[in-house]
């Protein structure tokens, strides 16, 4: 029986974000507002002679909907960490759409292989570094910081240490994807960043009726959404349901009743649970 640590992170749906350039990874991230969902990755790593990478998708029944080798963040945390290890994730939602898996896969693959090897991390050494991949790769801002815990994350300084407030409505979330939206284009372009950063709102939400409201009127100014995107905005605004655009992807998510009805209408609806924790270690397999 070859030694196995299994981790797991919950996923991140941002509703609104302002980029935060700083003068290194650690300093660098976003403020903003999103929902950490319990549909996340899962991480299982074991002792290899190199360090491979092997990103699963599967179906909610466990059924093998998708299989790629390599990922340069994970790579990356695991030779910042000068170990060698096979790491396979697993995942159902699409990934590069807009539901942070690059931030959870990053948590979950250095939480196993912390465990694996006895390396001794605290949480806030595993999410500095996480974030620290995600940013010298510009695969995300935040997510990190907003995946430590569960429920609507307020995100009001920069980094995994910066000051979170968080609350947990128990509402169901619903999702539609049309597919990725590159995040390094986004959050690499001077111009777009200067059109996001006009657009976000000020404050905190204080519940989830007002979280959807700052995060549809950000999409809005924004000039993110793709067309897509904005018909389905449409339909739920006539409707009078609750609903945004993923950030960063080419999709939508909305709560309430009708979500799912009017979703349906343009997609297979995608239902999502928000997350009670963040990032944690499931076990040890000797
Ligand atoms: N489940 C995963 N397992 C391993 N690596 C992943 C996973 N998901 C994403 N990545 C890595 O992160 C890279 C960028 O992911 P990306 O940020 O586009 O996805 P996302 O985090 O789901 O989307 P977003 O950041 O817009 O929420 C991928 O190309 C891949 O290398
Ligand atoms: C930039 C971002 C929207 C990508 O998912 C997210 O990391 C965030 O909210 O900072």
């Amino acid at each position: 029986m070859v030694r196995t640590a299994v981790a797991f992170s919950p996923g991140h749906i941002s509703g609104y974000f302002m980029k935060v350039a700083g003068e290194s990874p650690a300093t660098t991230g976003s403020l903003g507002a999103g929902i950490v969902i319990e549909e996340g990755v899962v991480a299982s790593a074991s002792a290899a002679e190199t360090i491979e990478v092997v990103v699963g998708r599967r179906d909610t029944e466990g059924a093998v909907l998708s299989e790629a080798s390599g990922s340069p963040p994970v790579e990356y945390a695991l030779e910042r960490l000068d170990v060698s290890a096979r790491v396979e994730t697993r995942c159902s939602l699409p990934i590069g759409a807009g539901f942070g898996l690059s931030a959870a896969a990053l948590l979950a693959s250095i939480t196993a292989v912390d465990a694996l090897f006895d390396l001794g991390m605290d949480r806030r050494g595993i999410a500095a570094l996480a974030h620290e991949a995600e940013v010298v790769h510009s695969t995300g801002l935040g997510d990190v910081a907003a995946c430590q815990g569960g429920g609507i994350v307020c995100r009001t300084t920069p980094g995994p240490g910066g000051e979170i407030r968080r609350f947990y409505p128990e509402e169901a979330i619903w999702a539609v994807s049309f597919g990725p939206l590159p995040t390094p284009e986004v959050i690499g372009s001077q111009a777009q960043i200067e059109r996001i950063a006009a657009a976000f709102p000020e404050g905190c939400p204080s519940d989830l009726p007002e979280f959807f409201r700052l995060s549809r009127a950000f999409a809005g100014r924004s000039g993110l959404v793709p067309p897509e995107v904005g018909a389905v905005l449409a339909a739920c605004d006539a409707a009078g349901v609750r609903a945004s655009m993923t950030m960063l992807g080419r999709g939508a998510f909305a709560t309430g009743d009708g979500a799912e009805e009017v979703f349906s209408r343009f997609a297979p609806p995608i239902p999502l649970h928000i997350a009670r924790e963040g990032f944690r270690l499931l076990e040890v397999r000797a």
